[in-house]
């Protein structure tokens, strides 16, 4: 049997106003009251956690953020910490992001010290991996897949409560391009994952842990990526933008 509750995450990007963001989270809160069997987070900008924090509050919508950095204070400018982030209401942060990867330098080094501060304030992690288009083409997606999963997980056994990490993964190629990956090919990767994580982690943890797929996710095609043995939620861009649209992918079953 499969105990594993499926996830359905949005990440809003740089997308809304505090104000928008609070609009959209209490309304979504109100589309998926009652909906049994999945949970349900959302990540907003930095400036929306604390007003969606309150327009959540009571519902089962979890608040997730985009980042964090690895020290819990300091002179870091423009920098929110763990604690900071568990201060504000979120129970979970993204780690890792290929657009984080790519744009802002992120490293299989930072996100592997982040995952572990992350853990240290309370926070689920939510690690991003996955290959770029041009790897993919090269055959080098499980090569890729492992290095990111054993640099990022180095040292890190989670210990406080099995879905302390959840993997998400997000082939570049798949991310707001329209292209995702068929259910056959985010299976094959889903499954490789789950492996090098009972290499990492032991077999029971590697069985409990969330794997999501990311990359174009949408109404039409949740249901058929659910459908896969190790897909275990999705990890929404542009609609989860949308609280209607959102709705319908959290109501996927
Ligand atoms: O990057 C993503 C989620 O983190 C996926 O974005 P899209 O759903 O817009 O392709």
């Amino acid at each position: 049997m499969d105990a594993r509750t499926p996830l359905i995450a949005g990440n809003w990007k740089m997308f809304k106003t505090p104000q928008e963001a609070a609009r959209d989270a209490a309304a979504l809160a109100e589309l998926v009251k009652g909906v049994e069997g999945v949970d349900v987070m959302i990540a907003p900008t930095f400036a929306c956690l604390v007003p969606v924090a309150q327009a959540l509050e009571g519902s089962a919508v979890a608040l997730g953020a985009q980042n964090m950095h690895w020290e819990t204070e300091g002179a870091y400018t423009g920098e929110l910490s763990g604690p900071m982030l568990k201060a504000a209401g979120c129970s979970h942060v993204i780690i890792g992001h290929s657009e984080r990867r790519q744009y802002f330098g992120e490293t299989d080094e930072t996100v592997n010290k982040k995952i572990k501060a992350a853990l240290e304030a309370g926070l689920k992690a939510v690690l991003c991996i996955g290959e770029t288009e041009e790897e993919r083409d090269q055959e080098k997606t499980l090569n890729v897949l492992d290095k990111q999963l054993k640099d990022g997980l180095k040292d890190i056994f989670p210990g406080s409560g099995e879905d302390a990490l959840v993997v998400a993964y997000e082939p570049v190629w798949a991310i707001g391009t329209g292209k995702t990956a068929t259910d056959d090919q985010a299976q094959e990767a889903h499954a490789f994952i789950r492996k090098v994580l009972a290499e990492l982690l032991g077999k029971d943890l590697a069985k409990s842990t969330r794997i999501l797929y990311g990359g174009s996710v949408k109404p039409a095609n949740i249901a058929a990526l659910m459908s896969k043995p190790d897909i275990d939620g999705g990890l929404v861009g542009g609609a989860s933008l949308d609280p209607e649209t959102f709705s319908q992918i959290v109501k996927f079953q």
